[in-house]
């Protein structure tokens, strides 16, 4: 396997051989001089859990090796290695001293970073039409881990998994002292996500949503807000809250990421949910103490993000000076990349972001599975916290037994605690969450429209969410009362029971009304309509396919999750705003379920 310290070489040699080969080589695909002057250019820097970090010297070389050449490197590189890459490419940043050799490295660092970064949040290209860059239509982008050298040292030394190092296992004491910061959500509420929106006279909301990398969309939400991986300074073994240094615990409670409106409060609760709910209140109460771990799962879109954000906000009530952070396992993932991208300044501080913590809540854990790397540092960090009493809180989409490509131990670990799932709620229970929804939103909804949303599908609240916002939309952009007329002309379509939507058949439809074909539809195409209709059937497959975000990103050639969640916060926000959009959304689910149904 290649190592982040093996990468340059291995690069060297894919370079050299690749500009020296043959033009009908089976090996490598034609390059052209100009393609190969690029290639030359560029250099290596690491591959981390299937990502690729390359730099360039210049922009222009950066833009075109994008443009020219971005799908055969990916494609060598993943031959080469022998599994699936996606590759983050930036430029070098420049010293303005040539002699000054420190600041050069630093700023080379930067460049990395950065790059890093880049590649992993792609979505902002999108939005400003830069290039993307992506392995070829098709192949999966991060798949697969390379260990960090220090992690392939530790595994040689034939330990046991308990007694393993880490690449963060000898790291300084922590000062002790306060820990307590302003929550960053009270201060930044109202200028991140925007309060209810009035539309003709309507009210349909518009929702906080805090969650990075896997965040399933609710229907008011504003899916603005994409965290950036966190940068900090330095790294420290797992200390109780008492002694914490106030100097450490900046990052603790600015870092939560805890989405205000996920509370038990706006939790309803019924026979699917209870027993979930009530360990979440219990472990939220005795953190640490009633069920270590935690490990919530069940099918998407049924509240287990909502439950594990609404822990972290009632164990800061009872406990204001608690340090609680959410993350997605995927957040994790990059966060960790880019930890070893900034040398070991930045791995400290990676672990002192997670080690220091007395209560770690990780959504969507299966985004772990064939992340080699990541599980070895998330093994330590488990382990550390566990030891010291600190609670550790998972969700995924199925049970520690299912998670068949996660390491054993770490499964183990997971068996340990208390595993519950959230189950598929009642119509009675379907009818609580929209009436509270509605509530919260400020939009009065009757009691039977709100019946016939509920009875409509029983799989997924987040899909009668997004049925709901369509209703009331609808009624504010028409004038009309919301009554069931008007719902049987929004909803008929799109939520008829026992359909079965696959990614391959938003496609179809996709390709067929925009008139493009699934190679532009995957590809690097940045041309107006090619750029809409991926936005609209990225999220068209969200709405419809119970796909994750980096599962979606992998249909449509390769891309970033980041991606993906930008084009459905873009569709959310038309529809609701634009009435023309929001027609051709009511065109394309219809044909999409017809074809459904037919077949
Ligand atoms: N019992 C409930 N009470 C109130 N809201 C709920 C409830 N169950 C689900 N929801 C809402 O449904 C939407 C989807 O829920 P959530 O994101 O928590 O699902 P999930 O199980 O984490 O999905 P995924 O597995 O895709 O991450 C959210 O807006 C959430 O507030």
């Amino acid at each position: 396997m290649t190592t982040p310290e093996d990468f340059p070489s291995v690069w060297a040699n894919l370079v050299t051989r690749w500009v020296t080969a043959d033009a009908d080589s089976a090996e490598f695909p034609e390059i052209t001089p100009r393609s190969r002057s690029l290639l030359q250019q560029l250099d290596p820097v690491v591959v981390v859990d299937g990502i690729a970090v390359l730099t360039a010297p210049s922009n222009w070389v950066c833009n075109e090796t994008k443009k020219k050449i971005s799908g055969d490197i990916s494609e060598v590189l993943e031959r080469e290695l022998g599994y699936p890459v996606t590759l983050s490419l930036s430029v070098k940043e420049r010293t303005p001293e040539p002699a000054a050799e420190r600041a050069s490295e630093q700023s080379h660092e930067q460049g990395v970073q950065q790059g890093v970064q880049q590649g992993l949040q792609r979505d902002s290209e999108t939005a400003t039409g830069q290039e993307e860059l992506r392995p070829p239509a098709g192949k999966p982008s991060v798949t697969r881990v390379d260990a960090p050298p220090q992690v392939v040292a530790a595994r040689q030394d034939g330990a046991d998994g308990d007694r393993r190092h880490s690449v963060f296992s000898e790291l300084p004491p922590v000062p002790p002292g306060p820990v307590h910061t302003p929550d960053l959500w009270e201060n930044m509420a109202d200028a991140t996500f925007p309060g209810p929106v009035d539309t003709a006279g309507g009210a349909v909301g518009v929702q906080p949503s805090v969650r990075p990398s896997s965040e399933p969309p609710s229907p008011f939400t504003d899916h603005s807000a994409v965290a950036e991986p966190v940068t900090v300074t330095a790294g420290i073994p797992v200390t109780t809250a008492a002694t914490a240094p106030a100097a450490a615990a900046t990052h603790a409670d600015d870092e939560n990421r805890l989405n205000p409106k996920y509370t038990f409060d706006t939790f309803v609760t019924g026979p699917s949910n209870q027993f979930p709910a009530a360990a979440c209140r219990a472990v939220a109460e005795n953190p640490g103490k009633a069920y270590n771990p935690l490990f919530i799962y069940g099918q998407p879109g049924l509240g287990k993000t909502h439950l594990l954000h609404a822990i972290g906000h009632y164990a800061r009530e009872l406990k204001p000076t608690i340090r609680v952070r959410y993350v997605s396992s995927e957040e994790m993932t990059n966060e960790f990349i880019n930890a070893i991208q900034g040398g070991p300044l930045a791995l400290d501080q990676f672990k002192r972001n997670y080690r220091n913590l007395d209560l770690l809540i990780v959504d969507d854990i299966q985004f772990l599975q064939g992340k080699e790397s990541t599980q070895e540092e998330f093994f330590h960090t488990f382990n550390a916290l566990y030891q010291a009493n600190h609670q550790i809180v998972l969700s995924s989409d199925r049970p520690p037994s299912q998670l068949t490509t996660l390491e054993d131990r770490l499964r183990t670990r997971f068996e340990g605690g208390l595993t519950t799932d959230v189950k598929t709620p009642d119509l009675e229970t379907r009818m609580a969450i929209l009436a509270k929804k509605s509530q919260l939103n400020g939009a009065e909804v009757p009691r039977d429209v709100l019946e016939f949303i509920a009875s409509r599908n029983e799989s997924s609240i987040r899909e009668l969410e997004g049925a709901l916002t369509r209703v009331v939309a609808y009624c504010s952009m028409t004038g009309e009362p919301i009554t069931i007329s008007a719902a049987e002309v929004v909803v008929k379509d799109i939520l008829p029971q026992d359909v079965k939507i696959t990614s391959e058949m938003v496609i179809e439809v996709i390709s067929e009304h925009f008139n493009v074909s699934l190679d532009q539809l995957t590809g690097p195409s940045k041309v107006r309509k090619i750029v809409t209709a991926r936005q609209f059937g990225m999220f068209l497959t969200r709405e419809y396919c119970e796909m994750s975000t980096t599962k979606i990103g992998e249909v449509y050639g390769g891309r970033d999750h980041t991606t993906v969640m930008h084009a459905e916060k873009k569709m959310r926000k038309a529809i609701q705003e634009n009435t023309v959009i929001f027609e051709q959304f009511q065109e394309l689910t219809q044909k999409i379920k017809s074809r459904a149904r037919q077949r």
